[in-house]
């Protein structure tokens, strides 16, 4: 109760994800150490860093999938981890959490009941999503038959089912061709303009230049925090590469 009158008194501009000191180890292992960060409404933030960085164990902390060893994250105001935003936000994982035997539109309508989406709306997002991701041909396939790619595709679409105001997405273009790639980011551009938030991991630079900051994270530690150009100007770097390597971003990525 008390996390809900928090939630509602945020105002609307009090950062999406406000993330504080979030310590988080397994066993003796820091993975994560003091990580402070915040992402604003209609912000595309991306994570970068080397393999083993900590991305993912951010972004689950961050979903409130994982449980912290300190500090703390706030989503919408409300204290992390808190099942009634599940609603909220759209989550693609890194490996395809999808049912292999049922068909894609079975995946899709499986989603779609636990967001409460249910009649034209649902049938309209079903359609919207599919077509970002260019799978409306294979909808009645099942899963076991899709491609590595196709799945993760798939599992864009239900990030996306029920139009959520953020988007969590762990290394989501993996496995996508170029064509596609490019076709996936002018979506998630436009996601963005019209305020949703955005947060992804990624190892691609390129694709890392395309977002509004960047973190930039190596062995558990957030040693850089700013837009792209920022980065380069900071570090004297032409390129984001150079800058991850001056900065303390990884040469190992
Ligand atoms: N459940 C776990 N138990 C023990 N160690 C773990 C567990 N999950 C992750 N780790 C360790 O935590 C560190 C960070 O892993 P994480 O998956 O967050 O990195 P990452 O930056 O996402 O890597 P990648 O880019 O390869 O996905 C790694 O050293 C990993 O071995």
């Amino acid at each position: 109760m008390v996390a809900s009158v928090a939630g509602n008194a945020a105002s609307a501009s009090s950062p999406v994800v406000e993330i504080r000191d979030l310590t988080r180890k397994y066993g003796e292992r820091t993975i994560l150490e003091r990580i402070t960060l915040q992402v604003g409404r209609g912000e595309l933030f991306g994570l970068l860093g080397p393999s083993g960085s900590g991305k993912t164990t951010l972004i689950k902390l961050i979903t409130g999938i994982e449980k912290a060893d300190g500090g703390t994250v706030h989503v919408f105001g409300e204290r992390m981890p808190r099942l009634a935003l599940l609603g909220r936000f759209g989550y693609m994982a890194q490996s395809d959490a999808l049912y292999n035997e049922l068909t894609a539109r079975e995946n899709l309508l499986f989603f779609a009941s636990l967001y409460g989406l249910s009649g034209a709306r649902r049938q309209e997002r079903i359609q919207a999503a599919m077509r970002i991701v260019d799978l409306t041909d294979h909808m009645n396939k099942p899963v076991a038959a899709y491609s590595g790619g196709m799945k993760r595709r798939l599992s864009l679409a239900i990030a996306l089912l029920h139009d959520p105001e953020l988007l969590v997405l762990d290394e989501p273009t993996v496995g996508i061709d170029p064509l596609l790639r490019q076709s996936i980011w002018k979506e998630l551009f436009a996601l963005r303009d019209r305020g949703t938030t955005i947060i992804l991991t990624t190892h691609v630079m390129d694709e890392a230049d395309k977002c509004d900051r960047i973190g930039l994270i190596r062995n558990g530690r957030l040693t850089a925090v700013d837009s792209p150009e920022a980065l380069k100007t900071q570090s004297g770097a032409a390129t984001l590469e150079e800058a991850f390597i001056v900065l303390g971003g990884g040469d190992q990525a």
